[in-house]
């Protein structure tokens, strides 16, 4: 176990100079609450000499455009695998009818009761389906945002049969805002997006903004489970999370924990491992 001292603190997520992948200004983002503004930058801007406000989104993820395999591909166009895709799998993910996960499984063996976890940003799937076998009697719910990931995972999932598995296509964290309050057992975010330069801090997955939306999803006594193989990330998430007030350090705060082994290794882990990075894990539970 690591004890840490704090260094590198976050103390803003929010900077004017990140250039914007993702703007929009429809009616549904103006309603969004003051709770999402780490997420949003409003600007001023000037339209046919009218002046108005643009809503931009700051996303903590990147689109990227990478091969999709015959296995991926198949999954996402054949009608075998279409059970394990919650919405459409291609394209950005439309998550306006998502507001209970527990409800896509209530016609799965395990029911709509179940032990629930939702992994946020599975990659290509590998161990998110590894650890989904490996608990036949509790739910998983992936969701991702890059297509060949999306096909790759329902593929696994189909060919060996899981019932206990759903996919989703889109954003985290507006799908989190979408669902009930206490609502997951188990979210875990395994080697987030490390955005390693300071102007792309405000895009890391864990800030205090971003918490705030995932730990009200939480169930009470609910996990919260991440690991990265960044340093700085490392260091960044035990200062937002310790101080994050309803959230509980498993290891004591200013530790991390060991590396479960329910958790398989995963693809970036591995790359980081072979890139000479260390790794290092918290689980956190909801007071
Ligand atoms: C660095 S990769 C890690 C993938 C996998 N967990 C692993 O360890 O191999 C981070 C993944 O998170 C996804 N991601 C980032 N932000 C997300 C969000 N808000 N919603 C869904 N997926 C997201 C990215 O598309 C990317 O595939």
């Amino acid at each position: 176990m690591n004890t840490l001292t704090k260094q590198n603190a976050p103390t803003d997520t929010v900077n004017s100079d990140v250039p914007a992948t993702n703007e929009h200004s429809n009616p549904a983002e103006q309603a969004l609450s003051a709770q999402d503004m780490n997420a949003i930058a409003v600007d001023d801007a000037t339209t046919d000499n009218q002046p108005s406000k643009r809503i931009r989104i700051v996303n903590t993820f990147m689109k990227r455009k990478t091969h999709m395999n015959k296995n991926a591909e198949q999954a996402l166009t054949d009608p075998e695998f279409a059970h394990y895709l919650v919405n459409n799998s291609c394209g950005d993910g439309n998550l306006d009818n998502i507001h209970d996960l527990r409800i896509l499984f209530t016609d799965t063996p395990n029911g709509s009761e179940a032990p629930l976890t939702l992994e946020i940003g599975f990659g290509l799937g590998d161990s998110f389906i590894e650890m989904a076998a490996a608990e036949p009697s509790r739910n998983f719910v992936g969701i991702e945002v890059h297509e060949p990931g999306i096909g790759k995972c329902a593929y696994m999932a189909g060919t060996q049969n899981l019932t206990n598995v759903k996919i989703i296509n889109g954003d985290a964290i507006q799908l989190l805002k979408q669902l009930p309050e206490n609502h997951i057992d188990r979210i875990q975010l395994y080697f987030p997006d490390p955005w390693q330069k300071k102007r792309h801090y405000k895009r890391r997955f864990v800030s205090p903004e971003r918490m705030t939306i995932l730990t009200r999803s939480l169930k009470q006594g609910g996990w919260f489970h991440t690991a990265t193989d960044w340093e700085h990330y490392a260091f960044w998430m035990v200062d937002v999370l310790d101080d994050f007030s309803g959230l509980s350090n498993k290891s004591g705060k200013g530790n991390f924990t060991p590396r479960p082994d329910f958790r398989p290794m995963t693809k970036f882990e591995r790359r980081g491992l072979e890139r000479g990075h260390g790794v290092w894990d918290l689980i956190y539970t909801k007071d």
